[in-house]
Formats: C-alpha cells, structure tokens, sequence
C-alpha cells in the first residue's frame, strides 16, 4: 500500500448553524495527483481552507507527513511543505516572471542566496515558463499567469501542492499545457491535489477522486470507479460519461 502525505479523519467545519464539511475521511497518498470535486456549494474551498489552515477545524483532525497540524498557523504550514496556487493569480505587475517567482523561493527563507536562484530556475523549468523569465507579469496571457502562479508555489520547495482550480477559464491547448505542468510537478517529487470543475482534466489527470455534495463524502476511487458510481451521476454529472472515460 502507498504512502499516505495527507490524511483527514471526520474533517467537520461548521458555520454557524451550516455544515460545510461534514465528517470527510481522505488519505492522498504520495506522489499522487488527487482530486477533488463536486457541485457548487459542495464544501471543496471549505475542504482546501481546512487543510491550509485558512479556517480551523470544528471536529476532526488532518496529519500532514505524521503530524497533526491543529492549530498549526498557515505560514507554519507552507515552511513543513505545503503550497497553494490559487485561480487568481496576484503576482507583482511590473517585476518579471523570474523576480516574481523568486519571491517564492526567497519565501520565509530570505537566507537563501544562489540556492534560491537554483530553486527559481528549477520552479520556471517545472511550470514551462523559462521562456518567459524576462517577460513583465503585467504581460502575460491567463494561461502564462496560471503556471507562473503554480512555479512561484513550486518555489517554495512544497512535498504538497494545493491547486485551485487550475484550468478555469483556460482554453483546451492552455488546459493540456497546465495538466503538463501539473504532471512535471508530480514527476519532480511533489503530490498534488487540485479542485477542478473541468471533468475531462480531472480525469485525465488524477490518480484518485474524492467526489463531496453537501459536505459529505459522496465517493472516492481511481477516475473509472468515481464516473461509474450511481451516486456521483447522479449528484454531480447528471448523464454518464464519454465511454472513453467511463473504461479507462
Ligand atoms: N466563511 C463562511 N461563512 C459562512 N458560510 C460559508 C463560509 N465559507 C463557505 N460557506 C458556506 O459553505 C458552503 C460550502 O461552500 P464552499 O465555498 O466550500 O463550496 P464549493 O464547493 O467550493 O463551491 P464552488 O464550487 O461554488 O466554489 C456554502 O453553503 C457556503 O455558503
């Protein structure tokens, strides 16, 4: 059996009288691509901000590599090896691609020197933007802002990256490119589990899937089991899908 990075047991996260997350066990095992989906208002933010520590925990406990991280502050988390790109990218407009990046590498660690320039270089190499190094931020497409998003969170040096929905709004050549990216991440030693509306990405791209509706865990399995169960078709994807899918 693989090696668990990150396990959740009965992650409850509760608002007031709403139960965002309600009781979801996951284990992530390591060097996967997993992933998370489910409809809108399901608790897949809730889920991410649970683990990143964005909001704590109202029942439950989450062991990132064998340490329970209650009451770990965020910062503290990303220094033990957790990252997270988020869909909108905020870089710093008028530095370039390689200074913005290296902001990542310099990250809690401004000790660094010509080790964070290696960290950089190696961050760009993964996301597929060297091109881009001299570039301005300020002058990049969406799909370049996501991967420079991903390589500043590679930069940092995370086991774990968290992704925010990376193909939203990207084109199908920007989409297979970012899910090219996300597999040179997982290639370089990282696990990777994302939140993904687009279907035929998640798909293609993930090792395993956790499927939630309404706070609670609807299903979890490799791509084939997760669009095959009754449940899921039934909550999430409205109609099976393409055959192609369905037997892989
Ligand atoms: N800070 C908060 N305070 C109160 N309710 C919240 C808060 N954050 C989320 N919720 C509620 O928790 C539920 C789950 O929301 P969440 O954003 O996690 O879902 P989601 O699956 O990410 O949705 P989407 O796909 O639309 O982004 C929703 O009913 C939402 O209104």
């Amino acid at each position: 059996m693989s090696e668990i990075i990150l396990e959740g047991v009965g992650v409850t996260k509760r608002f007031r009288g709403l139960t965002a997350t309600d009781h979801v066990d996951f284990a992530v095992p390591k060097g996967s691509i997993y992933g998370l989906i489910g409809p809108n208002g399901a608790g897949k933010s809730t889920l991410f901000n649970l683990v990143t520590g964005y909001h704590p925990l109202s029942e439950g406990r989450i062991v990132f590599k064998g340490r329970d991280l209650a009451g770990m502050p965020i910062y503290r988390r990303n220094q033990f090896g957790m990252a997270r790109a988020f869909q909108i990218s905020k870089p710093f407009p008028a530095l370039t691609v390689r200074e913005n990046v290296g902001v990542g590498a310099m990250f809690g660690r401004p000790d660094r020197g010509a080790q964070a320039g290696r960290e950089t270089d190696r961050a760009m190499e993964i996301a597929g933007i060297t091109h881009l190094a001299a570039r301005r931020a300020d002058a990049l497409t969406v799909g370049e802002l996501r991967k420079l998003e991903i390589a500043r969170a590679v930069a940092t040096g995370p086991d774990l990256l968290l992704a925010d929905e990376p193909c939203a709004g990207l084109n199908p050549f920007e989409t297979d490119e970012m899910a090219q990216c996300l597999r040179n991440v997982r290639d370089a030693g990282a696990t990777v589990w994302l939140v993904e509306h687009d279907m035929k990405a998640v798909t293609a791209l993930c090792d395993r899937i956790l499927v939630i509706d309404a706070g609670k865990r609807l299903a979890e399995g490799t791509p084939s089991e997760v669009v095959n169960d009754p449940a899921v078709i039934s909550a999430y994807l409205g109609v099976p899908m393409d055959e192609d899918v369905a037997h892989a």
